[in-house]
């Protein structure tokens, strides 16, 4: 059965990345992604962005909604200071199962925990489940349909606190117009745009913060 695109990601970073150093592992899915293989990770230009605003949010505990191969999550979880966990959510079986095997080489297992299934189910287990009394940061990066929805529960669920920094990726393309409305016009967030570019593209891209103010 022929690889996935996922594995022959993920091979390359065994093949070619430093075992336990989260750097290398970034710099070689770029490295393959930009030269042979498009894929979706959220790549070094909005990665930079990503690292800025994880730096500011400086979280205990951070969420993040579509894991994909793992390279934000390894990204983030390079960035956390001793003690601080990110939490990490994939629907797709096969993507967790290679974010799995990539966190685990870039050696940040014990900050990431990966859990598999739909965003609307594991939210509402957070606090009890997954022992979360609220989250300081939060990327959005799952289907972009979702990013409304989930932003809605996380409130719901009382897992936002004033200054929960949220960032969400693919603003422009492949685009979260709902989500941009309603943070927007919604008196308990506010909002910065980043403009960038997609992941190894020449086409626009950009990313919104959008901070809770309780
Ligand atoms: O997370 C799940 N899918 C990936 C979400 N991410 C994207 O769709 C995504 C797509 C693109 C993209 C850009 C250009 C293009 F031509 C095609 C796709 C870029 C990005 O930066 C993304 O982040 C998912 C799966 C599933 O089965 N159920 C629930 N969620
Ligand atoms: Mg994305």
């Amino acid at each position: 059965m022929n690889q996935s695109k996922e594995q022959r990601i993920l091979n390359f970073v065994l093949q070619n990345a430093v075992r336990g150093d989260p750097c290398s592992v970034v710099d070689t899915i770029d490295k393959y992604c930009s030269q042979k293989e498009w894929a979706m990770n959220v790549g070094d230009e909005k990665g930079k962005i990503l690292d800025k605003t994880v730096e500011e949010a400086n979280p205990s505990v951070a969420l993040e909604l579509g894991t994909y191969c793992g390279y934000s999550a390894v990204r983030i979880s390079r960035l956390l200071k001793t003690g601080a966990r990110l939490l990490t959510v994939e629907f797709n079986p096969e993507f967790a199962a290679i974010a799995k095997q990539m966190i685990e080489f870039a050696g940040v297992q014990d900050k990431v925990k990966l859990l598999e299934g739909p965003s609307e189910e594991i939210i509402p287990q957070l606090k009890k489940k997954y022992e979360v009394d609220t989250l300081d940061f939060v990327f959005l990066d799952h289907w972009k349909d979702r990013y409304t929805p989930d932003t809605i529960l996380l409130q719901e669920c009382n897992l936002l606190r004033k200054g929960s920094i949220l960032l969400a990726d693919n603003i422009i393309f492949p685009g979260a117009p709902d989500f941009l409305n309603y943070v927007r016009k919604s008196p308990h967030f506010q909002c910065t745009n980043y403009p960038s570019h997609l992941e190894y593209m020449q086409v626009e891209d950009a990313m919104e913060k959008a901070v809770f103010l309780g």
